[in-house]
């Protein structure tokens, strides 16, 4: 029988991270070897199942990036994205797949991930399950279907822990409405209104964030024209959604031709 592939999560105390470990650890299609955290956390060191206060699983928590990679054939990276742009140069280097999940990036910390990609398998997405990414394609489709009179609004609420925003999922939703259209996103954007804004500009395809509670993710895409409104929804109410998402991508990946890839390649959408 052939070797199980080997998974590495990075930013394992965190909330993705902690939900990646348990998908990796359930799943009879791979193997945990290794969890990495940033220097100075206090879980490094210590196994890593005792960590998260249940039954050891024989893999110690370490801030040795490279060294972990180097025994993996995937890394599945919930972090921030300084972390997410360093570890793209070590799973390069180690030839790993690397799942990206992180989102707040900017255009310069894209084009690095598009440089790392020329020399290994990435697949990246703001949003990792089925239901945001076939949400993607019926906002092209309804955009493309309707003329500038509906105005395009995108709704995102999310946990108070969250630091970036707009979110990367209504970032994603933003882009299909935006190709619908046959226009540029960062052409027509509006995001953060506050105070004497002016009236709505004919195009625009704007953002509007909530941050609360616990709140998972959820999106609305919202078509606004005269006399109607069309409102497409995903709601996300648990974390293993994402986590699943990311681990199917991880298994996909495996030999694959280096390059930069997304949840439509990996759903085959
Ligand atoms: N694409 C998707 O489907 C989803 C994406 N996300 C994104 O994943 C990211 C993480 O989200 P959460 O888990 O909620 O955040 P979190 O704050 O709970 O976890 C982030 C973890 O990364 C660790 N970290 C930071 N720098 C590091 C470094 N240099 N080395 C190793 N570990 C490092 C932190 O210590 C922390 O444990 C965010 O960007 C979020 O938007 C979250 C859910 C779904
Ligand atoms: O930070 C989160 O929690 C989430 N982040 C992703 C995003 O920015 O869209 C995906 C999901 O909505 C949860």
């Amino acid at each position: 029988m052939s070797e199980l592939p080997g998974i590495v999560i990075t930013g394992a105390s965190g909330r993705m991270g902690q939900m990646l470990i348990k998908t990796v650890v359930a799943s009879d299609k791979c193997k945990l070897v290794g969890v990495v955290e940033r220097a100075g956390h206090d879980w490094i060191g210590r196994d890593i199942g005792e960590a998260m206060g249940g039954a050891a699983l024989g893999v110690t928590v370490t801030d040795d990036a490279l060294d972990a990679f180097a025994k993996a054939q995937a890394v599945i990276d919930f972090t921030a994205p300084a972390a997410t742009i360093a570890f793209a140069g070590l799973a390069a280097q180690a030839r790993c797949v690397h799942v990206i999940g992180t989102t707040g990036m900017t255009e310069e910390d894209l084009a690095k991930i598009t440089a790392a990609a020329r020399h290994a398998t990435i697949i990246r997405a703001g949003n990792m399950s089925l239901g945001v990414n076939l949400l993607t394609k019926l906002t092209k489709m309804v955009s493309a279907a309707l003329d500038a009179d509906y105005d395009i609004e995108i709704i995102e609420a999310h946990h108070n822990r969250k630091v970036d925003a707009p979110s990367g999922t209504a970032l994603m939703l933003g882009e299909a409405a935006a190709e619908g259209r046959g226009v540029k996103l960062e052409e027509v954007r509006d995001s953060g209104r506050d105070g004497i804004t002016g009236a709505r500009k004919p195009g625009d395809i704007g953002f509007s964030a909530i941050r609360g509670g616990d709140i998972v993710g959820e999106h609305d895409v919202m078509f606004a024209g005269e006399g109607e409104r069309i409102i497409l929804r995903h709601v996300a109410s648990d974390r293993s959604l994402f986590a699943k998402g990311a681990l199917k991508a991880a298994l996909w990946g495996q030999g694959k031709k280096p390059g930069e890839y997304d949840m439509l390649d990996v759903l085959g959408l």
